[in-house]
């Protein structure tokens, strides 16, 4: 399996992407040479044809038809992250090429980010912080506004492995919990997440203080909440997406954010990434957006990395990958 009397070459994106592949960089090295995106466009005809396998963290590099034409001996992408809506599989499967995303490592993490942002929301954590920063503030604030969490009720749609890791969570804040997912659970798991679960979606939207987005982005969750999914909502009621930007219709949400048809929304996930400097949901007081970064913490890196090698590894052998992606 081994290239140039060595280990294989695997291609990876420039260096410093949010310090994720230096903490990473120990763990691929033991097993392949690495080629950073930045010498492969500098030099394609000296590195390309080595490529056998191209490592992706947070949808970086993007696989586009114009990257893989310089890797004519791509066998294997190895992607970190449960999504992988940003890899086209019958596109790749035609070209031979073998696909892996990472999807159990990255749920607790995920899952902590969702809490995390639930909290800073519905608290006015960020907005407490400024005011303490800012030189001005003489008098601590009595008043902020913020909502209680415990006793709340919490909506998840999509109850996989990362909204089950949330509503373990919510349990914890003795929140009640709601779920809608294209399949049931079975009773057994629900009494264990303690969850009930919501035959539409439009019950769920209505009876929620929070919701929580947790699906995977495809054709049917494209825009799964806009205009009449927000009105549904409370005006009280705060929404919170940690899955993909697409699954809510951005131009909706920041007219319900300013007509007030919700409290507020909290997003990890937007599209694009980053937003425009001049996109109107940066404008809206209501909102508090992080950088996609539920996956980033360095243990939770590090279990990727190790899980994109592992699957990088078997590809490399013929066998079958541990989390191989199937179109
Ligand atoms: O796992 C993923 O795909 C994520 O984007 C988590 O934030």
């Amino acid at each position: 399996m081994a290239t140039d009397g060595g280990k294989p070459w695997a291609l990876i994106s420039d260096a410093g992407e949010r310090g994720i592949l230096e903490q990473s960089m120990d763990i691929l090295r033991q097993h392949f040479r690495i080629v950073r995106l930045q010498d492969l466009l500098a030099d394609p005809a000296a590195h390309g044809p080595k490529i056998q396998v191209l490592f992706i963290w947070l949808q970086l590099p993007k696989a586009t038809p114009e990257l893989l034409t310089l890797l004519p001996a791509l066998k294997v992408i190895a992607s970190g992250g449960a999504g992988y809506d940003h890899l086209d599989l019958p596109y790749l499967t035609r070209l031979g090429v073998r696909v892996a995303n990472t999807p159990g490592v990255v749920s607790e993490c995920t899952a902590d980010m969702a809490m995390g942002l639930l909290l800073a929301s519905a608290r006015n954590i960020v907005e407490g912080h400024q005011m303490m920063m800012d030189p001005k503030t003489t008098v601590l604030p009595q008043w902020l506004g913020s909502v209680e969490v415990s006793g709340s009720t919490l909506g998840i749609i999509g109850m996989g492995n990362i909204g089950s890791k949330i509503a373990k969570r919510a349990k914890g804040f003795d929140m009640k919990i709601l779920y809608y997912n294209r399949n049931r659970r079975s009773v057994e798991e629900e009494e264990a997440l303690g969850a009930i679960y919501c035959g539409n979606k439009a019950d769920l939207l209505g009876r929620s203080d929070f919701v929580t987005l947790a699906v995977c982005l495809t054709p049917e969750t494209t825009g799964l909440i806009g205009a009449t999914e927000l009105a549904l909502m409370k005006p009280t009621a705060t929404l919170i997406n940690i899955s993909r930007g697409p699954v809510v219709d951005q131009d909706a949400l920041v007219k319900a954010l300013q007509g007030g048809t919700i409290r507020a929304a909290a997003l990890d996930v937007t599209y694009p990434e980053p937003l425009p400097r001049d996109h109107p949901l940066l404008a809206v007081p209501n909102v508090l957006i992080t950088p996609h970064f539920g996956t980033s913490t360095i243990t939770t890196m590090r279990k990727m990395t190790q899980k994109m090698v592992n699957n990088a590894l078997a590809a490399m052998k013929g066998e079958s990958m541990p989390d191989e992606l199937k179109c």
